[in-house]
């Protein structure tokens, strides 16, 4: 027997490992009050993950939630918590090139946390990517469409402030596509509201909305028949349970999205079994990364589900690691929500995306292809240089 045989895989200390993990939450102002059924969001907090890689390679990724803990079980200051706890003494020593093997280790390790997950996979992916000269959608396997068409959320709250905001996107030719977070008031007043936009757009723009929830199986079975008549294309998770989705979809002549049932691949497995949606709204961070979101994405097509690619209103970095999954399906029938970092007062990326004629281009530089403004961040960094200011003052 020929003992001398090299290892069948390389040894970790062949490749670059990961030293260290650094987190920060940066919270910015939104340009106006954000009005979804669950909360009202006046700024948002941004926890970003840079993983620092001994080749010299830095990563860097993003969690964001709507709204604290309003729409779901992790916050900033949750993940950020986890991450310097928990993931950090996962990762540091490991090797950094095998993006999948290390998250399974994390997987193993640590329970539940998709969002957090998913900030370290962007993370780990967005060195690999730099390392290798590479985008990370050609690590996803490679893109298919290099713009996502964009949606706009309007939701101030008030019919004719919405029109004007819609009028004005419409303008600067930055969306076409418009969600109308609707489910905090009485559904009749919803419905005119709904109703009083899509006669001012006409066909100039589609009109969807999300409920975040809010309603009663009863209320929506009401409320999706009316939104129909008022020319609304899409209804989002009107109801919370994904039992009643199954009851309502195909039931009123306009699609009916999953948003919140989804929780990552076994859930999405779960609903497509019986077709309990028209859409999902696909969104790495409830996926629990990247890859997972992709995994949706493929049992969303093999039951006939049509996709849409979500935001949990993520900052510059988040979006753009959206962008780089979305790019990769092999279907994207609705379009994306990737707005978010336009929803902020304050630029934080070196170069701000390309939002322009209704679409968003993916990067196509190594990584996630974006910077960060260092300075921009310093400032507005939860213990950072603005609160220095006020509190001198
Ligand atoms: O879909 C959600 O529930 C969350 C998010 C997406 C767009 C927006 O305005 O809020
Ligand atoms: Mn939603």
């Amino acid at each position: 027997m020929n003992t001398t045989l090299a290892p069948i895989a390389p040894t970790a200390a062949l490749f670059p490992v990961i030293e260290r993990v650094e987190t920060m939450l940066v919270d910015l102002p939104t340009i106006r009050p954000h009005k979804l059924s669950v909360a009202t969001m006046t700024g948002q907090t941004l926890m970003l993950v840079k993983v620092h890689c001994s080749d010299g390679t830095v990563g860097i990724g993003e969690g964001t939630t709507i709204g604290g803990l309003a729409y779901g079980g992790e916050s900033p200051e949750s993940m950020k918590l986890a991450i310097d706890t928990y993931f950090a003494p996962v990762m540091v020593g490991e090797d950094a090139t095998h993006v999948k093997a290390l998250m399974a280790r994390i997987g193993k390790a640590i329970k539940e946390n998709r969002f957090a997950k998913s900030a370290v996979e962007t993370a780990l992916l967005d060195a690999h990517g730099k390392r290798l000269g590479l985008p990370i959608s050609e690590l996803l396997g490679g893109a298919l469409r290099k713009r996502l068409a964009v949606a706009w959320t309007l939701a101030s709250g008030d019919t004719a402030k919405d029109i004007a905001e819609a009028e004005k996107m419409l303008e600067l030719r930055r969306h076409r596509i418009f969600k109308l977070k609707i489910g905090a008031r009485p559904l009749k007043d919803d419905i005119a509201h709904v109703a009083a936009i899509k006669k001012a757009l006409g066909e100039r723009g589609a009109v969807r909305v999300d409920v975040n929830m809010a309603w009663s199986e009863f209320e929506a079975a009401y409320g999706m028949a009316a939104l129909a008549d008022a020319g609304c294309e899409l209804v989002e998770q009107p109801v919370a349970s994904t039992a009643a989705l199954g009851h309502l979809v195909r039931r009123f002549p306009l699609a009916l999205m999953a948003d919140e049932s989804l929780t990552g691949p076994e859930s999405a497995f779960e609903i497509a079994k019986t077709k309990g949606a028209d859409v999902f709204a696909v969104k790495i961070e409830q996926s629990g990364g990247l890859f997972n979101a992709q995994r949706v994405a493929v049992i969303a097509d093999a039951a006939g589900i049509e996709l849409y690619g979500g935001t949990m209103l993520e900052g510059g970095v988040g979006t753009v690691a959206s962008a780089h999954v979305f790019s990769t399906f092999a279907k994207l029938q609705w379009g994306t929500e990737l707005f978010g970092p336009l929803l902020l007062t304050e630029e934080i990326l070196a170069t701000p995306l390309d939002y322009s004629d209704f679409e968003l281009t993916v990067p196509d530089a190594p990584g996630l292809g974006i910077e960060l403004d260092e300075d921009r961040l310093k400032f507005f960094a939860r213990d950072g240089l603005r609160k220095t200011i006020s509190v001198a003052k």
